[in-house]
């Protein structure tokens, strides 16, 4: 067998014995929050379409519209083959959505990261980041060759330190962190980061993938990253920043000028679904309303997004809760290291508008007879 096989089959066996291989299960969507697996249906309490806006009426038939009056592909880079005009409109809205100048649209939020931070730092800047930022602002800033400090999570004590003994011995300094924490559900400090950030001439970049549809709530951010592909709906990340530095990530950002820009029927989406987010605020409201009343069913403390973990601990214990919640007809997938720390294998549920409350009650009280009882006995 050649070495390559030979490597590939002796690193899998390794990540199974672990368990931690990763597979594909093909699992067909049946409507907002339904879909299909081994020719079962399920109730999905995993997936980031918090508003399931891909599966809306309007949003679907813009996506089919664009699709069919300018074709499935954009055929390059936006620089290249010139800028659909759907893509200003789209980040017209944003720019309105986050309160700034203007945006800057990207294939993706993993793409938009990875040319956003090495845009604005490089070799001898500083990067100080939350230990749990996301994978791929942590990959940006590994790509950009900044010194990187890393900081306890949410310890605004550890950033003041970190930028107290490492920010005068570099030129420039970003602070990263996600705005609500993708595999826990909590909020940085936001208001206070901001306060450190520019005391220490640092700039604040925030990744708030899981709070795209949601404004700022008048914490001046200078970096607003997010994504199109979870309360939006559709696919594609974003900047929201002032006017100077959205032409400097568009002339600079490389994931941006090599890489084909969106199809125009994934910005038609977008822009469709950013539409109904401005126009329906009781839609926007109703995902945390629904993580709410999960967790008051549980006596867990009330949640600060929509998304909620439930820690188990070791891999085999999240995926034994995962399979017997699939067997009750949820799917509620478990999450691992490397995505979460070791020891911290858990259930990440996360809730949205279409979820039925009795579907809610339901999946609690297996949570709490099945789950958390049965492991505290
Ligand atoms: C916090 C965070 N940032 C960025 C991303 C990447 O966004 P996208 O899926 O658009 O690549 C994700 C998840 O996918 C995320 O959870």
């Amino acid at each position: 067998m050649d070495t390559l096989e030979r490597f590939a089959e002796a690193k899998l066996a390794a990540l199974s014995e672990q368990q931690l291989r990763r597979t594909l299960h093909e699992t067909a969507p049946c409507g907002p929050v339904r879909v299909k697996r081994n020719g079962r249906p399920l109730i999905s309490f995993c997936s980031n379409d918090y508003l399931n806006l891909s599966q809306h009426p309007a949003v679907k038939r813009a996506a089919v519209e664009a699709t069919e009056r300018w074709g499935a592909g954009a055929g390059s880079s936006r620089l290249v083959t010139g800028n659909h005009p759907l893509f200003a409109e789209l980040e017209r809205r944003l720019a309105r959505l986050k309160g700034t100048d203007d945006a800057c649209v990207f294939g993706s939020g993993y793409l938009a990261n990875l040319g956003i931070v090495p845009t604005l730092v490089g070799a001898g800047d500083l990067i100080v980041a939350d230990e749990l930022s996301h994978a791929c602002l942590r990959a940006g800033a590994a790509l950009s060759r900044s010194h990187v400090e890393i900081f306890r999570h949410n310890d605004l004590d550890h950033v003041e330190d970190l930028l107290a003994t490492h920010r005068a011995s570099h030129e420039r300094a970003l602070l990263l962190t996600d705005g609500v924490f993708s595999m826990d559900g909590d909020l940085a400090p936001v208001a206070a980061l901001a306060e450190i950030a520019a005391a220490h001439d640092t700039w604040l970049m925030t990744d708030d993938a899981h709070g795209s549809a949601w404004s700022a709530a008048g914490t001046e951010v200078p970096l607003q990253m997010g994504t199109l592909s979870k309360a939006v709906g559709s696919y594609g990340g974003y900047l929201c920043a002032s006017q100077a530095v959205i032409d400097l990530i568009r002339t600079r950002a490389r994931p941006f000028i090599y890489s084909t820009g969106l199809p125009p029927g994934v910005v038609a989406a977008g822009i469709a679904a950013l539409d109904l987010i401005a126009n329906d605020p009781g839609l926007v409201a109703a995902p945390l309303r629904k993580a709410a009343f999960f967790c008051a069913r549980l006596n867990l403390p009330a949640p600060e997004s929509c998304i909620v973990p439930i820690l188990l601990g070791e891999p085999e214990r999240a995926l034994a809760a995962s399979r017997l919640l699939e067997d009750e007809g949820f799917l509620v997938t478990a999450i691992r290291p490397p995505t979460v720390p070791e020891g911290t294998a858990r259930l990440r549920l996360t809730f949205s508008a279409g979820h039925d409350d009795a579907d809610i009650e339901w999946l609690a009280d297996i949570v709490r007879e099945r789950i958390l009882d049965h492991d505290e006995r």
